[in-house]
Parts: C-alpha cells; sequence; structure tokens
C-alpha cells in the first residue's frame, strides 16, 4: 500500500506571518500517521527548515544552475530545506505554456537534486465534456513522467482543470475511474508502480475529504485554498488519517 499523504499548495499566497498557520498544524498534527507536505512559496521554504513536516517547492528550472532570471533550480529548492517539488501544475503549463515535455524535464532536475516529483496532470472542461479525458491522461503520463520514475522520487498529481479553485468536484466514480485507469498504467511501466502514490487535487474541503479519500486509489490530496488556514487543512488530515 502507498503511503498516504495530505499536500498543500499555497501557490502565490503567505508571508512570514502566515508561518504561524504551520507552526498549529505542526503542534496538532505531531504524532500524525500520514505524510504531510506544504509547499510555501519559495520565499518561505528556509524559514520551514526544522518544521515536523515536509517541505515543498511549487516549480523549478529544467536546470540546475545558469542564465535564468528568476527562475529557481531543483538544487536551490534543495539547498533551502525543500525535499520535495510541484511539476507540471496546471496554472504553470497554461500561464507559462509548460508542455509534458518541459513537465518531464522538470521532473528529470528534481531526481537529479534527490527531490521527490508532484506530477500533476488533468484535463479541461472542454475535454471532459468531449470524452477524451483518458486519452488526455494517457498521453499526460506518457510525456510527463520520466522513465527513471520510481514510488520513491514521484507521486501523481490528478487535478481536473475545472474543478480547481471552482468548488466544483467529480463525482466518485468519475475520480474512481482516472485514478484506476492511472494506477493501470503506473503498474504497465513500472516495477514498483503499485507503491507510487496517487493525490487527487481540486476543491478539496474538510466537507469532502472523507469521501474522496474512500475512492479506490486515492492516496491523499493536492489542496490549493484550503491548506492556507491550519483549521481546513487540519481536517483534511484527520480525514486522511481516518481513511
Ligand atoms: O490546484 C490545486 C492544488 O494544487 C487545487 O486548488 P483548490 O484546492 O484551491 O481547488
Amino acid at each position: 500500500m502507498p503511503r498516504k499523504l495530505a499536500a498543500g499548495n499555497w501557490k502565490m499566497n503567505g508571508l512570514r506571518s502566515s508561518l504561524v498557520e504551520i507552526q498549529k498544524l505542526a503542534e496538532r498534527h505531531s504524532d500524525t500517521s500520514v505524510d504531510v507536505l506544504i509547499c510555501p512559496p519559495a520565499t518561505l521554504i528556509e524559514a520551514c527548515r526544522g518544521l515536523l513536516f515536509d517541505i515543498g517547492g511549487q516549480d523549478c528550472h529544467t536546470a540546475q544552475s545558469g542564465a535564468h532570471t528568476g527562475d529557481i533550480s531543483a538544487e536551490m529548492l534543495s539547498d533551502a530545506g525543500a525535499t520535495y517539488v510541484l511539476t507540471g501544475h496546471s496554472e504553470r503549463r497554461t500561464d507559462h505554456g509548460e508542455t509534458n515535455a518541459t513537465v518531464a524535464a522538470k521532473s528529470q532536475a528534481a531526481y537529479d537534486a534527490g527531490l521527490t516529483a508532484v506530477i500533476c496532470i488533468g484535463e479541461t472542461l472542454a475535454e471532459r465534456e468531449d470524452g477524451t479525458t483518458l486519452d488526455v491522461i494517457d498521453q499526460q503520463l506518457a510525456q510527463s513522467v520520466p522513465d527513471t520514475a520510481t514510488a520513491d522520487n514521484t507521486v501523481i498529481a490528478y487535478e481536473p482543470v475545472w474543478a480547481i479553485g471552482t468548488g466544483k468536484v467529480p463525482s466518485s466514480d468519475q475520480i474512481a475511474e482516472v485514478h484506476s485507469h492511472i494506477r493501470a498504467r503506473m503498474l504497465d511501466r513500472f516495477a514498483d508502480g503499485a507503491d507510487m502514490r496517487l493525490l487527487y487535487g481540486g476543491s478539496v474541503k474538510g466537507s469532502n475529504a472523507a469521501e474522496i479519500f474512500s475512492i479506490a486509489n486515492v492516496d491523499g490530496a493536492l489542496v490549493g485554498g484550503a491548506s492556507l488556514k491550519a483549521d481546513d487543512f487540519s481536517a483534511i488530515i484527520n480525514a486522511l488519517e481516518e481513511s
């Protein structure tokens, strides 16, 4: 069985004053039975050193250093205390034109720096309505997940683009269908595909977390808005612990 993981993506939110939310969470879940990951903005990673939880970046460059003004490398994230990095989040694919090939290169850069990549995939509303969801997922998995992926260095996050920040959540059957499809592909491709963690993301809250965690092949969640406040994220961690 894969280890359970509750991951929070703070996106472009969080000042030093927000660290108190992570401290509160760490106090409440000091003996948690699940893995907890917080991906704060890069400016706060160093300040999270020594906290109970794993800390991750939200993006990295494909190179470890060089003339790339404004970018951050996987090696720098690791140096600041991160052990994970998100790659291929839909906001990066959409806002920054990241292709599957870019995501694969960034994920490989993460592995090379000793980080675990949380590789994000998911269909748009148009693709869902056209009935091409599983084709899109297949293509994203084939092209964004490097051949060097293992259950240790890779987490797959299924985030339907239309469910991110919208309050709309797919039905349990829809999540189950995609997650079992991803599991089958990972089993086909990787010897330890059974242990690779598969997260669901998109409008996860305390009120729907238990239902989502009861779905087969859902090993945790990648949470945006509801990871910003300790009370909200705590309810999701509790639901995962009880699942
Ligand atoms: O994009 C997400 C996490 O990466 C999901 O965001 P929300 O939980 O705010 O919908």
